[in-house]
């Protein structure tokens, strides 16, 4: 790949929309086409990058096996998958937040149960809290599982608390917060470090703006 052609995994779903708008504040002018296409390698020759259209939990590991110079990933994934790789700037974009959920009459119980997406986030938070619980790794609609009695309490996402509230959830504590982070492969990193700087410097100044 040539020095200054920079590959870049970006999130299909939530993330996208917000990412592109972002790049497109900081004078990438994507073409507009990327924004409802199927096609999943999408050159942009004029501004010497190449957009991989990724699963979101899949960034980091393109980002890390360098088949990607840059990713663009929630906080969430990144705590949870753990992989070697640079975290080089905070977005600010797809903001929510972790948290412990459960039953509002919830009460502390001899064998407690957690659902989650995020097993190893949710395992080292109550380790370290000393709480011994049994973690379940689920792939979706967590909400379900304090509703139909598989886990007393669920570690998961919160943003506008609408899926909380329309299934009489709470958000018992705040595990911390989230937004999307621009990664870098570490070679990638040092070989391409003109092209990254000046993509880290243009998204900052954008990111400036918006603040
Ligand atoms: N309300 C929200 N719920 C979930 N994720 C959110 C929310 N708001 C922002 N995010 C961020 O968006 C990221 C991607 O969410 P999205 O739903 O697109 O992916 P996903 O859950 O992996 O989807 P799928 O499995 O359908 O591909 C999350 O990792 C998180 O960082
Ligand atoms: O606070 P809110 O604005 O309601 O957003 C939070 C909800 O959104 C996400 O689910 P998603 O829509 O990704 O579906 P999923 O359950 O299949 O992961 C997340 O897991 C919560 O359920």
């Amino acid at each position: 790949m040539s020095e200054d052609l920079l590959r870049i995994a970006m999130p299909k779903g939530r993330i996208y929309k917000k990412a592109a708008a972002l790049f497109r504040e900081a004078g990438f002018d994507l073409p507009e086409d990327l924004d409802d296409s199927r096609k999943l390698i999408i050159p942009v020759p004029e501004l010497r990058m190449e957009f991989i259209m990724a699963k979101p939990v899949d960034v980091p590991t393109y980002v890390e096996y360098g088949v990607t110079d840059l990713g663009i990933v929630g906080k969430d994934v990144l705590v949870e998958d753990n992989r070697d790789v640079y975290e080089l700037l905070d977005l600010g974009i797809a903001r929510c937040r972790m948290s412990v959920i459960g039953l509002p009459d919830w009460k502390p119980t001899l064998h407690p149960r957690v659902a989650t997406k995020y097993p190893v986030v949710a395992s080292k938070y109550f380790r370290e809290r000393g709480q011994q619980v049994e973690v379940i790794k689920l792939n979706g609609s967590i909400e379900l599982a304090p509703l139909i009695g598989l886990a007393d309490r669920i570690v998961d996402m919160v943003e506008t608390g609408t899926t909380l509230r329309e299934n009489g959830l709470v958000e018992m504590e705040k595990m911390f917060d989230i937004t999307s982070r621009l990664i870098a492969n570490r070679v990638s990193y040092r070989m391409k470090s003109e092209a990254v700087q000046s993509l880290c410097d243009r998204l900052s100044a954008a990111i400036a703006v918006r603040a």
